[in-house]
């Protein structure tokens, strides 16, 4: 899809890979809708990108917010073409600590945000673009991009939830894809490693330099927002990819404990 003047609604859109992926969009000539839960956040974004951009409050997990955030796109702009969902969250316990079972308030969370969250965008997104013509050439309609994690293949300790919520965003990659498919709307997932975001901020900086030094095979670092968003822009671009997920990890690969 060519992203000039197409519109992209990005979740998660105040930090990280959200963020990026909306400079890199936007920097491409799309114009950009941004959803988050920080509206702080969000007015600084808007104030980056001016004209070409607009902002609501969302909570992906919450379908009658999730409904106005698109309504609202549709208003400001008249369509929706691509849809990136990054918005996450990584709350973790052990299955068993000190003795208490994993606190299903933290399970419900991490589900309802990661997963039902991806889903919700995905299906009120795709509405909206089984309206858009479909390109002259392509048939194309619309892009669905979502962030699962390298977790959804080897989850950490403490990560039953986030490894669960994220195995299941590639799991509904392929059966999204089918449905959608006869509408000319393509579903792609990126499974990130590590990158340098506020998500990662939080963990102890002796973990996260002691995955960079031991499990990253090169380069020997994070990775960057704009890398990963680079990734988001060619899925957008590149009508060949469709109903697969793709990793961007530098290989990383985990140790079993
Ligand atoms: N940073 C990393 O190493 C990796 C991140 N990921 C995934 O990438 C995505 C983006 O993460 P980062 O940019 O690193 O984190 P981040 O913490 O910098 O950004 C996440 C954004 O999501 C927003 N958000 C959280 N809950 C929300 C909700 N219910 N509704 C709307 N917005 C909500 C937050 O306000 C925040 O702005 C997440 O899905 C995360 O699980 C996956 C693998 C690795
Ligand atoms: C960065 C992650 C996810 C967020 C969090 O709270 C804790 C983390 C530390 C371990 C990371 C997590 C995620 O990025 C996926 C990887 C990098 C994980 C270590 C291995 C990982 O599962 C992976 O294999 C990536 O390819």
């Amino acid at each position: 899809m060519q992203l000039q003047d197409k519109v992209a609604v990005v979740t998660g859109a105040a930090s990280g890979l959200g963020l990026g992926s909306c400079r890199a969009l936007a920097a491409a000539g799309a114009r950009i809708v941004g959803f988050d839960r920080d509206a702080d956040r969000l007015a600084a974004l808007r104030d980056a990108l001016g004209e070409q951009a607009m902002t609501a409050v969302v909570d992906v997990a919450d379908e009658a917010s999730v409904k106005a955030g698109i309504d609202q796109a549709m208003a400001a702009f008249g369509a929706v073409h691509v849809a990136v969902n990054c918005a996450g969250v990584a709350d973790s316990a052990k299955t068993v600590s000190k003795g208490e079972p994993f606190p299903l308030t933290t399970w419900n969370k991490v589900i309802a945000v990661n997963l039902t969250g991806t889903f919700n965008i995905i299906r009120f997104a795709a509405v909206a673009m089984m309206r858009n013509a479909p390109d002259g050439d392509t048939g194309e309609r619309g892009v669905i991009i979502n962030t699962s994690s390298g977790a959804a293949w080897q989850g950490q300790v403490g990560q039953a939830a986030y490894a669960a919520s994220k195995a299941g965003v590639m799991g509904l990659t392929l059966p999204v894809a089918r449905d959608l498919a006869e509408h000319g709307i393509r579903v792609v997932s990126i499974a990130p490693g590590l990158f340098d975001t506020a998500m990662v901020a939080g963990l102890p900086p002796k973990v996260s330099q002691s995955i960079v030094d031991r499990m990253i095979l090169y380069p020997n670092r994070m990775g960057r927002p704009d890398e990963f968003a680079a990734l988001v822009r060619h899925i957008a671009e590149n009508t060949y990819l469709n109903a697969t997920t793709i990793s961007v990890d530098a290989g990383a690969r985990m140790q079993a404990r």
